[in-house]
C-alpha cells in the first residue's frame, strides 16, 4: 500500500508539532518543509523525531551542493530522509547516498524544476536513492493550467519507485494510488483543511 506523507509547510516548530499530533494516526512520513527548516533550523528535525520516534521524519532540504555534508547534518539531527535536488550533479546525490548508508537512513531525489522528470528519475535511481519525488512545487502549481494529471501519468510510466507531490488531495488521491506511486505527499490538503485529522484520515483510507 502506498504510504501517506504529510508535507508541513508551516513556519514554527510549535505549529508543526501541533499539526503532526493531530494527523499522526493516519500518516507514515512526516515531512518538514523547506521553509520550516529555514525558519527553525535543524532543531525542528530533532524536536519532531523526539515527539514521533515511530514515524519517518523527512527533511526537505532540497540540497543543491555538498550532498554528503548536508545529509550528515540532517541525519545527525534525527532525519530518516533528506531530499537532494534532481537537477544537480550526480556527485551531490552520490555523496548523500554514501552518508545515508553510513547512518542507515535514505535519500529522496526531488525533481522540482527538472524538464524530463521520468528520465531523471530513472537515472538517479541507479545511484541508490530510496525513491524519487515527481514534484510540481507551489509556484508551478499556481500557474494557469496546472494539473496534477501530468505527475500521475509520469508515475504510471516511471518504472522506478516514485512519490507524487504537487497538489495531492481527496479528488486526485484515487488516481495517485492507481499510478503505482509508493508515496503520496499531501501538504495544503491537510494543513489547510478545517479538520486536518479528518483530511488525513480520508486520504489514508483512499490509499488502502
Ligand atoms: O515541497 C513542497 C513545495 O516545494 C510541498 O511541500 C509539496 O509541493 C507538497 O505540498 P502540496 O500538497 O501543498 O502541493
Amino acid at each position: 500500500m502506498a504510504k501517506l506523507q504529510v508535507a508541513i509547510d508551516l513556519l514554527t516548530t510549535e505549529d508543526a508539532i501541533a499539526l503532526a499530533t493531530k494527523v499522526a494516526p493516519y500518516i507514515d512520513i512526516i515531512e518538514l518543509g523547506t521553509p520550516l527548516i529555514k525558519s527553525e533550523g535543524l532543531s525542528v528535525i530533532t524536536a519532531m523525531k523526539e515527539a514521533f520516534p515511530d514515524k519517518k521524519v523527512f527533511a526537505d532540504f532540497k540540497t543543491a551542493d555538498a550532498g554528503a555534508l548536508e545529509a550528515e547534518m540532517a541525519f545527525k539531527a534525527g532525519a530518516d530522509y533528506i531530499t537532494i535536488l534532481g537537477a544537480v550533479d550526480d556527485a551531490t546525490i552520490a555523496g548523500a547516498v554514501a552518508k545515508a548508508k553510513e547512518y542507515n537512513r535514505a535519500v529522496v531525489v526531488d525533481t522540482i524544476g527538472v524538464a524530463d522528470r521520468v528520465k531523471r528519475a530513472q537515472e538517479v535511481s541507479k545511484l541508490g536513492v530510496e525513491f524519487v519525488e515527481l514534484h510540481a512545487g507551489l509556484d508551478e502549481q499556481a500557474k494557469d493550467g496546472y494539473s496534477i494529471q501530468v505527475l500521475i501519468d509520469e508515475a504510471t510510466n516511471a518504472g522506478v519507485p516514485v512519490s507524487i507531490a504537487g497538489g495531492v488531495n481527496i479528488n486526485s488521491i484515487a488516481d495517485v494510488k492507481k499510478s503505482g506511486a509508493v508515496v503520496a505527499v499531501a501538504g495544503g490538503a491537510i494543513y489547510g483543511a478545517e479538520d486536518p485529522a479528518a483530511a488525513a484520515k480520508a486520504l489514508k483510507e483512499a490509499l488502502a
